[in-house]
């Protein structure tokens, strides 16, 4: 059989290939990861509710074994992530005695909490998803509601840049968020990259999710997406690539395995994306995908739980996909 060509070394001159990965497919995908990747982020062991569950208590152990991996083969590691209103202890939010904390103990526990970890992990982490999808997905709000927002005020965001900025002068801090490609929460987006840009909050780049599906978004809206973060001058990231085989609304549940029609369209998609990618390679430093192999996926989970999905270049026995193929010898 042929040699499978390395994704990292297909795409040496154009960004890094990354993927997320956690304890058990650190494991599993060992072989493709140390063959495919320069570039990881840790799926969930760097989130606040898994690294510091309690005030006092940090559970780091996890997250260690992956940073582990990550200089144990030369690999970057991105952080994920510092400030977000999903999969974050209640205790953050809460005063002592019962209620909701003020700002200024929740921006003290915030202040120790990325001293903590972005200190720990200074010498692993090159860049922090510092704040994730606090931009409102529909209506006129620009930010979502979140007891961030509530206790504190929009200056949260600004505030968790500069606290990551003071633990690790060195890394590269990003915005990251999904449906970034969708026109009007695009617009949203950039109006606050640019906000914090223009009144010195040490940001350098915006995080693209990519949590894209076989049809949407249309390839116009991706590179409308990409053209305008460039304009404001800092760097991408696309953080969280994966292609559903489901469109966001069809809930269906009765596929064992991807149609060969899905399979096409999945082929041409990536085909297509990463098209667009090598287009705009010189914004995009990085891309990462939300995972190895169809044998695991998040999407198995969301939005329809238990639902199986094959989102990814390799399939659940690690072997390339035509998709890879179409993605390797395009470039
Ligand atoms: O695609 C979405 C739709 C609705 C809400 C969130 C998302 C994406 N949200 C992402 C997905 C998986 C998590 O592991 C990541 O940390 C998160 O950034």
């Amino acid at each position: 059989i042929g040699v499978v060509p390395k994704l990292r070394d297909v795409f040496a001159g154009y960004f890094r290939i990354g993927a997320a990965v956690n304890p058990r497919t650190l494991v599993s995908s060992a072989d493709l990861l140390a063959r495919h990747f320069n570039c990881i982020t840790a799926e969930n062991e760097m989130k606040f509710e898994r690294i510091h569950p309690h005030e006092e208590t940090y559970a780091f152990e996890d997250a260690d074994r992956l940073a582990g991996f990550a200089r144990e083969h030369g690999m970057k590691m991105r952080g994920h992530t510092l400030v977000w209103h999903n999969q974050t202890p209640d205790w953050l939010f809460e005063k002592p005695g019962g209620g909701l904390a003020d700002k200024a103990l929740l921006y003290a526990r915030l202040k120790a909490h990325i001293d903590t970890v972005v200190g720990r992990y200074k010498s692993d982490v090159f860049c922090w998803d510092v704040v994730n999808e606090a931009v409102a997905d529909e209506g006129s709000e620009l930010l979502r509601e979140s007891k961030w927002l509530r206790i504190a005020g929009e200056e949260f965001i600004a505030k968790a840049f500069e606290f990551a900025h003071e633990a690790d002068p060195d890394a590269l801090l990003f915005y990251n968020d999904y449906n970034e490609s969708h026109p009007a929460k695009r617009e949203k987006i950039v109006t606050l990259v640019r906000s914090l840009k223009a009144r010195g909050v040490p940001i350098h780049g915006v995080g693209l999710q990519a949590h894209w599906q076989l049809r949407s978004p249309p390839a116009d809206d991706i590179r409308a997406a990409i053209e305008r973060y460039a304009s404001l001058g800092l760097k991408l990231h696309i953080t969280e690539l994966d292609v559903s085989v489901f469109e966001w609304d069809d809930r269906r549940a009765d596929l064992k395995s991807p149609t060969a029609e899905m399979m096409e369209l999945q082929e041409r998609r990536y085909e297509q994306i990463f098209r667009i990618f090598r287009e705009y390679r010189d914004v995009i430093e990085c891309v990462t995908f939300w995972g190895v192999a169809d044998d695991y996926t998040w999407l198995d989970h969301f939005p329809v739980r238990g639902r199986k999905n094959w989102p990814f270049l390799f399939d659940e026995r690690h072997q390339p996909k035509p998709s890879f193929w179409k993605v390797v010898n395009g470039a």
